[in-house]
């Protein structure tokens, strides 16, 4: 049998998605021992039932000791605070990466705590759903999924290349972003969708007073398919909007522009307008469907990514 890719991986947060990586790890054989860590001893006693790892340990920082891979898996303004928690106890050599959301907050908060010595490089899987906790978790997640790795400057090559193998070993496509451009990208793609699934429930909701209960009775896939989204953790979304204030307020500055001229379109009946439009975002979707789950990420201007370091 081949050597598994780890020695000793700990997970710190064992949600949604830290769960999801516990199952694909078994799966995989990709470390000779899981410990698993997180703050509530609930949560933690669920995921020893549920057998998510070989060890299940209250205190992170006792929890990371000797890990050769450490995933820290909580919502982004948890993220400082792990990492001031773990620093001390990281073994030398170690890799410390992260799954959230956003990341140029996530980098501000964590490298001041990483020692010299432990390879940090950011992470984030975008494969997710709205539910969380370790019952929402499955092996499958990141099949076929994106892997943004954003490295800071100066990042180790090695380190770098065990932990795109280490996606790749999940079923991730990796690739390696600036994490401004990350910041942007994920502003448009999957922040403002989920700010809208938001603000369109909630406009719903409080019209459902004047119409009863028509919202519900009446509502059709596309309301549905906000409800789902609108479903998603609120704690999570609250981090990301608090953490990537300023990417997101510029896309929806740039979205609110464009919702006025549609609101012009239809005031003045530019059926042409309306049309070319919608034709338009046909397209997009087609393409979408026609490259599958490897679709593109749109293009910014992509930013460099930063050197990296042979060590
Ligand atoms: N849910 C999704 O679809 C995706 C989420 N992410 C990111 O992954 C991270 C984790 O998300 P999920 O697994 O969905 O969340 P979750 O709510 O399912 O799990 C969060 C975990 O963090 C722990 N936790 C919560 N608050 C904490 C705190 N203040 N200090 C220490 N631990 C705390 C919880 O006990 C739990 O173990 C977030 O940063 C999120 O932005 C990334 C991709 C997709
Ligand atoms: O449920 C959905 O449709 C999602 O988009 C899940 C998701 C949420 C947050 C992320 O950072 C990545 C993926």
């Amino acid at each position: 049998m081949t050597q598994p890719l780890f020695e000793k991986i700990a997970l710190v947060g064992i949600g949604l998605i830290g769960s999801s990586i516990a199952r694909a790890v078994k799966r995989g054989n990709l470390a000779n021992k899981l410990v698993i860590s997180t703050r509530s001893q609930s949560t933690l006693d669920r995921a020893a039932e549920l057998g998510l790892g070989d060890a299940y340990i209250a205190d992170a920082a006792q929890a990371v000791q000797d890990a050769d891979l450490v995933v820290v898996s909580v919502p982004v303004g948890a993220s400082g605070a792990i990492a001031e928690q773990i620093a001390a106890a990281l073994k030398p050599g170690a890799i410390l990466t992260d799954v959230g959301s956003t990341k140029g907050s996530v980098i501000a908060q964590m490298q001041p705590h990483v020692p010299d010595h432990v390879h940090f490089i950011p992470g984030h899987p975008l494969a997710g759903t709205e539910k969380s906790g370790p019952d929402a978790g499955f092996a499958d997640l990141f099949e076929k999924r994106w892997c943004i790795l954003t490295p800071v400057p100066g990042t180790d090559v090695a380190a770098l290349d065990k932990l795109t193998r280490f996606w790749q070993a999940l079923g991730s496509n990796v690739e390696s972003m600036d994490p401004d451009h990350h910041d942007k990208v994920l502003a448009i793609v999957s922040h403002l969708p989920h700010i809208i699934a938001y603000n369109i429930v909630g406009t719903a909701d409080d019209l459902e007073t004047v119409t009863e209960s028509e919202v519900i009775k009446y509502s059709a896939s596309g309301f549905r398919d906000f409800t789902r989204l609108a479903a998603s953790d609120p704690t999570m979304w609250r981090d990301i909007c608090l953490h990537n204030k300023e990417a997101i307020l510029e896309m929806l500055a740039r979205f609110s522009e464009d919702l006025a001229s549609l609101q012009r379109a239809i005031r003045w009946g530019d059926g042409d307008k309306l049309f070319d439009l919608f034709t338009h975002t046909r397209s997009v979707r087609r393409s979408i469907i026609e490259a599958g789950q490897e679709v593109d990420l749109p293009d910014f201007g992509r930013h460099a990514v930063p050197e990296t370091t042979q060590q």
